[in-house]
Order: C-alpha cells, then structure tokens, then sequence
C-alpha cells in the first residue's frame, strides 16, 4: 500500500540522500511549531521572514531568510502568516511560480470573507498550486506533542500532485491526512476549526425541550393535581419517579426523529420523481444529525435502565410493597396468581432489555473509531452508515435499509406501550 512509501521522509529526485527542504513563511508561533515538528521528522526547514536575524525562538539549524530568498531553497511553502498580510505575496508571483503554497490559515469568525483564504491566496499568485491543509492543527499541539484532539488534516487543492506532496508531510508528522477534493472545499475547511459540536447543538436543544415540556406535564399531573385534589404529598417523585418518565419518551421521540427525515426524503424523491435535485435546508441538516440524534436518544435509553434497576432499593417501593402484603394479612386474604400480568411483565422487560442491546449495538457502531475497524458489509449488517448518508446528503441517494433501527424502534415501542399495562415505572 501507499502508506509505506509516504511514511518515509520523502527524498529530492537530485540529491537522494538529502532531505526535502521545506520553506515556511513567518516565523510567529505557528511557522516556528511547524518547523520544529518538521524539523525533528527530517525534513530541513528554511524560514522566510521579514527580519532576516535569529530570535532564540528559532529552532537551532533552520536558517531564516527573506522571502524571496526562501522561497527559491524548495518547491513547497507553507505560509504561516495571517490572511490579512498575504498582499506582499504578489509581489512574489514570479519566484513562486509552478511552487506548492500550502495555506494554513483560520479565521476568527464563521464566513468571514466572501471567498475562503486559499482562493484569495491562488488569486494574488495565480502561477502556484495553492494546497489548503494543517489549519485544523493548533501550534500548541504540535510543539507539546499531545495531539489529542484529532490527528485528522484536512487538505485539499486544485493540483492533485501538489495535493499528494502536502499529504506526504502529514503523513510524515504522524498526522492522517483526509483528502477533501478541489480548493473549492477551503472554505469548509476554514469553518470547521470555529464550530462548536455543530451537529450536537439540535439534538441536544431539542432534548432538554423535550425533557423540560415533559418535566412539567408529568409535574402538574402526578404531583401537584394529587396535593391539590387529595392533599397527598408525593413530591419526592421529582427525584426519580418522573426523569424515569421521561427518559423513555424522549428517547423513543427522537429514535423516531432519526426516522422521520428519511421517509420525507423518500416521499420528496418520489414527488419530484427525481433523486439528483438537492432537499430543502432544514431537511439537509435534519439529516446531517441524524447519528447525533440516535446518540442522544441511547444517553436517555441508558438513563432510563439506571433509573429502572434502583427501583426495588428505594424506600418508597419497598414501604408500598410491604404495606400491600400486610393489609392482605389483616385481611386474611391472598391475591391469587395472574399469569397473564406475569406474561405481560416479563415480555415488556425482555422486549426492552432486547431493543435496549441492538441500541447500543447501533450506537457503538456508528462510533468512527468503532466503525473503520469492521468492512461495509460488516457495518451494513449492523447498520446503514450515517456518514455514508453524510457525504451524499445534499445529493439526495438515501437508502433507507436501517432493519436494525426498525427492530429497535420496534422493540421499544412494544415495551413501553406494555408498561401501559404494567409499569416499572408507576412506582
Ligand atoms: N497559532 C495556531 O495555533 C494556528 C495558526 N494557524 C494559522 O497560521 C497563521 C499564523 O498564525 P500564528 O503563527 O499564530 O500568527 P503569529 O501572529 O504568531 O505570526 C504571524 C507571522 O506572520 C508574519 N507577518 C506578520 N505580519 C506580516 C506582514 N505584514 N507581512 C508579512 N509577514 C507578516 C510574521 O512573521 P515574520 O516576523 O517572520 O515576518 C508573524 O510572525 C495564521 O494564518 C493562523 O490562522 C493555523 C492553525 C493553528
Ligand atoms: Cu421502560
């Protein structure tokens, strides 16, 4: 495979034995990181800079240039300077001809400029092959060598030579570079370092909406109507006797959720009795946080049995049972058997104990690091990737053959429409 090769230090075709050397221009905290990374990989690193004199700061044995002086030592030039400086760039056009820019710049708001920062920089020297790539890299990771966040580079770029060359590097550094297509993707690129869970943000309002409407419905009904009405005093069920309410409605709400934007997609598709015309905003991204949905759906499911499996320790249980079983004996009555309760409780606790485990089973499937360790036909029998669904989303090709969501949803369903009859969580 290909991995073999690019985790070598790749070697100039004139000199073989002699490391690539790679310019960086700027020598402010990101240029100086990457050079000592670089550096320490077994590249050799030239600086471009303003100021041609040695801070201390410099890593020892990279020599720090002009630009234009740099600039004609390698073939690549990552430039580590800020959007708002790349003017003097164009100045440059002629040294940087048939060169490999490499951008590595963010911005400080979400579509900041009308174009991303790789196309402005094509644009002010349009003889080199401008690569977008390491913007998603902080300078503090790379020098403190804790990559903890994501050792993914996004790159991407018009030249795929170019392309390929920037990708050896990342792959040099110890980084997994993912290939994003044309520079037209820059702007994504650029976006990606200032959003925060974007995925996350619907499933997880929409969750505590949910749980706050039902919250007080439950309130109102279960507590303040029975003080009011019969003056009993119940409002310790807010600790438990409710959230285990709740928690199994919100989480079958939004596995349905999960459900629902694939049959309107479907019923869309048929309408327009076409699959290539792109859905309407709200559905595209509905869909985009369908995995995150099902997610947060699980969270509530697992909370759900926790709250269940306490049930025979708490105190109000168990005085209710006891008094039961002494006012029977005051009596001098028994209760007979009811085999069709006892079917009824054990098949409602199986049905649940069963789509709970194919829900976990869905859930750690859809987990990355989970999912690239089993093949597609692995994955497909367990589920239909989400991801899979992500990159086409916009497209419209949804194949809707999630069995195991059916089974689940299926399942649940089942189980709490039974607990109707009766409930683990009438206590
Ligand atoms: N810091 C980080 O963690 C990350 C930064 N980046 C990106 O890397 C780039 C550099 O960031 P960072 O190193 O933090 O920024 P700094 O401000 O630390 O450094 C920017 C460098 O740009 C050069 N520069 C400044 N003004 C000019 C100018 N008018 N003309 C020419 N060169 C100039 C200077 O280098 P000199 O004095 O040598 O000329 C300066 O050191 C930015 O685009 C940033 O978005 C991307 C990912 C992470
Ligand atoms: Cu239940």
């Amino acid at each position: 495979m290909e991995k073999n090769s690019s985790n070598m230090i790749h070697l100039t075709a004139d000199s073989p034995n002699k490391p690539e050397t790679v310019c960086i221009f700027g020598t402010g905290d990101f240029g100086r990181s990457l050079g000592h990374k670089m550096l320490q990989c077994g590249y050799s690193i030239v600086f471009g800079s303003r100021k041609a004199q040695t801070s201390s700061l410099i890593p020892k044995g990279i020599e720090v240039l002009s630009h234009a002086e740099a600039a004609k030592k390698s073939n690549i030039i990552i430039v580590a300077i800020q959007r708002d400086h790349y003017n003097f760039l164009s100045e440059l056009t002629e040294v940087l001809h048939g060169k490999v820019l490499v951008d590595v710049s963010n911005n400080l708001k979400i579509n900041q400029y009308p174009e991303s920062n790789a196309e402005y920089l094509a644009q002010l020297v349009p003889g080199a092959k401008v690569v977008k790539a390491f913007n998603t890299v902080s300078a503090w990771a790379l020098q403190s060598g804790t990559l903890d966040a994501s050792r993914q580079v996004f790159v991407c770029g018009d030249d795929s030579k170019a392309k390929e060359m920037v990708m050896g590097i990342v792959r040099t550094l110890g980084l997994t570079p993912l290939d994003q297509g044309s520079l037209l993707a820059a702007k994504e690129i650029e976006n990606y370092p200032l959003q925060l869970f974007p995925m996350w943000k619907f499933p997880i309002y929409l969750s505590l909406g949910l749980s706050a409407f039902l919250f007080f419905y439950c309130l109102i009904r279960e507590v303040i109507y029975p003080y009011v009405y019969e003056n009993k005093n119940v409002s310790f069920f807010v600790v438990i006797s409710i959230p285990n309410r709740i928690c199994p409605i919100v989480a079958l709400i939004l596995l349905a959720l999960v459900y629902l934007p694939g049959v309107i997609a479907a019923i869309i598709q048929l309408q327009r009795g076409t699959k290539y015309s792109r859905f309407p905003d709200w559905l595209d991204k509905w869909m985009l946080c369908r995995k995150q949905l099902g997610l947060v759906a699980l969270a509530y499911a697992f909370l759900h049995v926790l709250y269940t499996l306490v049930i025979p320790i708490r105190y109000y249980v168990r005085w209710k049972l006891n008094s039961y079983i002494i006012s029977q004996i005051q009596n001098n009555r028994t209760d007979p058997f009811n085999y069709s309760t006892g079917w009824h409780s054990d098949s409602y606790l199986a049905l649940g104990i069963l789509g709970f485990f194919l829900f976990i089973l869905l859930g750690i499937t859809s987990l990355p690091s989970v999912s690239n360790n089993v093949n597609w036909r692995e994955f497909r029998f367990v589920q239909t990737d989400p991801s899979h669904e992500l990159g086409k989303a916009g497209r419209g090709t949804h194949k809707s053959s999630k069995i195991q969501t059916t089974t689940v949803a299926t399942l649940l369903y089942n189980h709490i429409v039974n607990t109707q009859a009766v409930s683990h969580c009438n206590v």
